[in-house]
This record gives structure tokens, C-alpha cells and sequence, in this order.
């Protein structure tokens, strides 16, 4: 995985908009927090809450996102509705686990609106697209079965029961853990399924045909693209490439998507073939040719906001990528 941090800008949730807290927060952020309703819930807030604390942390919230340790963000109304604060989204990451927790809360008089799934989910989904994570933590006190309603909607799964120690009460309390992983949060994989012009063999999947390529510059380097948030297996790393569209070519999908997503021309006479994957995934069965190229017009740019990287063949394994790509890499680290 690369080391660089990506950088925040604001998630608009739909009806909100995750954004860094600021100086001006503060005194909102006290009002909201410094109420027992939501303070017995968090694990890490005194009760009462001092009101330097509420400048004092929006001070290391901003220095934890820019060293992008932890994402710790303002649930607001959009800058138009005023922007004014309604609780708080938060993750931490554990860079060796490759795991974030996720943490939120909600300002009472803002209760009964959904803020909390919808906030969190967005992060949840953005944090699994962007960061170097395979998995998110979360947990909820046994006896606030709000709070874990709101991550089982987002997609968490419990997965045992521990305690934590609760500033505001005091000492070590209950609670239920849980966690997700991309397959959990992310959008079914079931969507990239094509109708099949015949009903499957009884117990069959349909077959999904994939052109991709392993475009290599002359440092030998490859180009891994990262699935963007919203498509399924997001956050993984993968070749270039796409759907082959009914009556098109491999070859024709590769040129078509190459130029969409990457804004380069290839011609079919610079596209070797050089493997091809079979994976069965849970809903559809992948068939995925795999070209190579070296030659190609124009400068590869991200035209679909997609993260790129140029990997060397030794390190294409730091780089977690879909099931059915493992047996390609081997491959093409081999050859390269
Ligand atoms: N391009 C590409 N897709 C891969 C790789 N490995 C792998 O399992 N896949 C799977 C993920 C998806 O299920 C499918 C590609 O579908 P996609 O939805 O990305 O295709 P697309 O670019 O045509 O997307 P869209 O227009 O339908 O949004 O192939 C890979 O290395 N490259």
C-alpha cells in the first residue's frame, strides 16, 4: 500500500455534510455533548464536560486528520442550510491491524432523524474505498440498543461481547463488539451481474466477462487503479479495465475503457494477451482476460477520480486486490 495520506475533503452524506470541526464548533459541540442523554453512551467523554475540552479537542481532531491517525468529523447542515453542528462521526485507525473504529454521536434534540445510519454508513463506505483497511470496529454499550440497531443497518455483524472503561461513568462497563468488512458495507457484488440470455445450468452463476490489462511503463512498473466508493469490492486495488458490453470485444472494451477511465489511446496491435482469471464469486462467475500493454498515446490521468499507482512487479502484494486477481499477480510478478 502506499504511505501517502489521502487527502479529506467533505463528504456530503445526502442531507449532510461530514466536515472537520473548527474553532467555532466549540461552543455548539459543548452544548450538544455536555448532556448526560448522549455523555453515558461515549466512551471517551467526562461528564460533566468542561467547555475548554470542547476547544482543546477540535484542536487534535485537526491534527489527527492531517497526520490521518484519525478522521474525527462535524456532522453539519450543508454550508447553504447554515452549517450548523448536529453531533459527531469519528474513525481511529490501527494502521498494523489494518482496521479503523468507528464512533459517532448525535445531539439529543437532533434524535429521530436518521442522522446517525446515514452519517456513519457514508464514512464506513468512504473509510473502506480510501484508507489502508480491510475492516472497521465498532462497539455499543449491552443496554443501548440504539446504537447497535444503527450498526447493524450500516452492515456490521456483532461478533462477541466485552468491556470498555467509560470516562463518564466511571470505570469498566459492557458492551457489544462489532465489525465489517468490505463485503459487509459495500454494495453487493450481485449488481455487476449481466440478465443471462438462458436460464444457468440448474445451480449455475451467470458468466461476467471483464477486460483488463497490465499496462507497464518503462520502468517496469504496473498500473493498479483503486475501486472508488459506491462500486462493489471498493478500496481494493485493481487492473485497469471493465465490463465487455454485449457484441463488443475484449479488445474493443479495453480500448473504450482505457480511454473513459484513463483518458489514453491504445490500439488492439499494443494489446497482448497474457492470462486470464475464472473466480467465482458469490452471485456471478468472473472471466477476466488479461492483456498487457506497453505502448499507449497521452498521459494516464484519473478521469473518474480514482486513485492510481505505478507498482513495482515485487511490490504488487502490498496492494490488497480482488480474489480473482491473487493467481494473475503471481503470474505477472514471475514474468516481469
Ligand atoms: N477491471 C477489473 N475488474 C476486476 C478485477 N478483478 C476483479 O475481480 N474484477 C471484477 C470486479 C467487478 O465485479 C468486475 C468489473 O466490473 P466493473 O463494475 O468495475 O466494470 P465497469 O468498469 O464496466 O463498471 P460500471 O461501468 O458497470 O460501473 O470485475 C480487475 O483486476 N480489474
Amino acid at each position: 500500500m502506499p504511505d501517502s495520506i489521502p487527502p479529506f475533503a467533505p463528504l456530503p452524506t445526502g442531507r449532510f455534510l461530514l466536515r472537520p470541526l473548527r474553532a467555532e464548533d466549540a461552543a455548539e459541540l459543548h452544548r450538544l455533548v455536555n448532556d448526560w442523554e448522549v455523555a453515558k453512551t461515549l466512551a471517551r467523554v467526562p461528564f460533566p464536560y468542561p467547555r475548554d475540552l470542547a476547544d482543546e479537542w477540535i484542536g487534535s481532531t485537526a491534527e489527527r486528520l492531517a497526520e490521518g491517525e484519525a478522521y474525527h468529523l462535524a456532522i453539519a447542515r450543508s454550508e447553504e442550510e447554515g452549517g450548523a453542528l448536529l453531533g459527531c462521526v469519528g474513525l481511529t485507525l490501527d494502521r498494523a491491524a489494518r482496521s479503523a473504529e468507528l464512533g459517532y454521536w448525535v445531539g439529543r434534540r437532533h434524535w429521530g432523524q436518521g442522522i446517525a445510519p446515514e452519517a456513519a454508513g457514508r464514512l464506513a463506505r468512504w473509510a473502506l474505498a480510501n484508507l489502508a483497511i480491510d475492516r472497521l470496529t465498532a462497539s455499543a454499550l449491552t443496554d443501548n440498543a440504539r446504537s447497535a440497531a444503527v450498526l447493524r443497518r450500516i452492515g456490521f455483524r456483532p461478533v462477541g461481547e466485552g468491556e470498555r472503561d467509560f470516562l463518564s461513568r466511571g470505570g469498566a462497563m459492557p458492551v457489544l463488539l462489532f465489525e465489517a468488512g468490505r463485503g459487509d458495507i459495500a454494495p453487493s457484488a450481485t449488481a455487476a451481474a449481466p440478465a443471462p440470455a438462458e436460464p444457468p445450468v440448474e445451480g449455475g452463476k451467470p458468466i461476467l466477462l471483464v477486460a483488463a490489462v497490465g499496462l507497464i511503463d518503462p520502468d517496469n512498473r504496473v498500473l493498479l487503479a483503486r475501486r472508488p466508493e459506491g462500486k462493489p469490492l471498493a478500496g481494493l486495488w485493481e487492473f485497469p479495465g471493465g465490463k465487455v458490453r454485449p457484441g463488443e470485444t475484449p479488445e474493443r472494451a479495453l480500448i473504450r475503457e482505457l480511454k473513459e477511465e484513463l483518458g489514453i489511446d491504445v490500439t488492439e496491435a499494443c494489446l497482448a494477451p497474457f492470462a486470464f482469471a475464472s473466480h467465482g464469486y458469490e452471485s456471478f462467475h468472473l472471466l477476466m482476460p488479461l492483456f498487457l500493454c506497453r505502448r499507449w498515446q497521452g498521459a494516464v490521468t484519473a478521469l473518474e477520480g480514482q486513485a492510481l499507482a505505478w507498482v513495482r512487479p515485487q511490490r504488487l502484494a502490498d496492494y490488497a486486490m480482488p480474489p480473482a486477481d491473487v493467481p494473475l499477480v503471481a503470474l505477472l510478478r514471475d514474468f516481469l
